[in-house]
């Protein structure tokens, strides 16, 4: 095929679109492979307790911020999230978030297409609304349409890229950005360092750094009349340094392995209301010498509903070298990763992320020493 000659199978449908006209089995494109089947029975319920952090209390002074510590550190360690209650957003403004989520899928889809992810109806880019990257022919496609936005910083944001509909959506965005940074990624971030015995400011301060982005997705999952031959979203780890979920308020959807066990097993990560779900990411995987663990996860497709979530992924200046910290680099605990860059370690993402394999096995250096050791060295 010449060079320039389109090539159909690059351009996916919108999945909305096609859903509707879908009765019964989905298109082969979608379906996936048997293994990765998320068979009715699968999943498990999350253990108790589940975990489920007050940011409030964790600066309290005395008892009840240490409690809250020793409960957060254990939560990072099993699972590496924790949903976050306490931080101060309100349920309406949670509910406005979502519906405004809705509103922008359920707009007709010329209205979406305007801010179409594929320039000039075919070159896939990051920013805007379509699906994600398809790479080769053969590629397994999730059931999910996203918008995905540069939200910050200020110099980064493509405004003729935000909706201008529904009409508070680019509003209420700006506000949900700031907030979502202040009361949750910053601290977070300071409590991840506390924990590690870092100075509080030593993730924070490179959020900040040159053009640290924080990227904003919005996922739409919409009904399938056959749930369990399709994924919404494959198997991943996230490619940031921390990730915030606002999650549907009222269909279930996403599933998580426990870092640790190995046994891939698939757990469901239950609804709480106000509760937004935190992940750690590979760069804190990377950076903490493996001490934190980005935990795999995915979202699942339903029967009888159409799912939302907004997740807001804080990443590091796409130049900046990610490689453990010298401070937790020692005999005890060699080096367990490679050195890369958010630039780099996003492009691998992507192409991993369409073949169904991990980023994070790219910069692993093989493990000498048990994980117990590590995990010893928490603060
Ligand atoms: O839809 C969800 O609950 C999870 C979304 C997610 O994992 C992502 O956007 O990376
Ligand atoms: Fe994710």
């Amino acid at each position: 095929m010449a060079k320039d000659e389109p090539q159909p199978w690059k351009i996916p449908p919108i999945v909305q679109e096609l859903a509707g006209g879908v009765q019964d089995e989905p298109p082969s494109r979608y379906v996936v492979r048997e293994q990765d089947r998320p068979a009715a029975a699968a999943a498990a319920a999350m253990p108790e307790p589940i975990p489920i952090i007050d940011l409030s209390r964790l600066s309290a002074a005395g008892g009840a911020g240490a409690d809250e510590l020793v409960k957060l550190r254990s939560t990072l360690q099993d699972w590496g999230l924790f949903l976050a209650v306490g931080h101060g957003m309100e349920p309406e403004f949670l509910a406005k978030m979502m519906q405004l989520t809705r509103g922008f899928f359920n707009l007709p889809l010329e209205e979406k297409q305007k801010y179409s992810n594929l320039v000039n109806g075919k070159d896939f880019r990051l920013e805007g609304y379509g699906n994600d990257i398809v790479l080769s022919e053969d590629q397994t496609l999730d059931w999910c349409d996203r918008l995905y936005l540069i939200v910050e910083p200020e110099s980064r944001v493509v405004p003729g890229l935000w909706p201008s509909r529904p009409d508070a959506f680019a509003g209420a965005l700006r506000e949900y950005t700031a907030r979502c940074r202040r009361d949750i990624a910053g601290v977070v971030l300071a409590v991840l360092a506390r924990l590690l015995g870092l100075r509080e400011d030593r993730f924070a301060g490179m959020m900040g750094d040159g053009d640290a982005m924080t990227h904003a997705r919005f996922n739409y999952y919409p009904r399938c009349p056959r749930p369990e031959l399709v994924v919404g979203l494959k198997s991943h780890s996230d490619a940031s340094v921390i990730t915030v979920v606002l999650v549907d308020d009222a269909v279930g959807g996403l599933q998580v392995q426990k870092p640790n066990a190995g046994d891939g097993v698939w757990y469901d990560v239950p609804i709480v209301p106000n509760a937004l779900l935190v992940n750690v990411g590979d760069v804190i995987e990377i950076m903490s010498n493996g001490i934190f663990k980005s935990p795999v996860h995915r979202a699942v497709a339903n029967a009888e509903s159409d799912r939302v979530s907004l997740a807001m992924f804080y990443t590091l200046d796409p130049e900046k070298e990610i490689e453990p910290l010298p401070e937790l680099v020692d005999e005890k605990r060699p080096r367990r990763y490679g050195k890369t860059t958010t630039k780099d370690y996003i492009a691998v993402l992507f192409e991993t992320f369409a073949r169904g394999a991990r980023a994070m096995d790219t910069v692993k250096i093989p493990a000498a020493e048990s994980d117990s050791g590590l995990q010893a060295s928490v603060k």
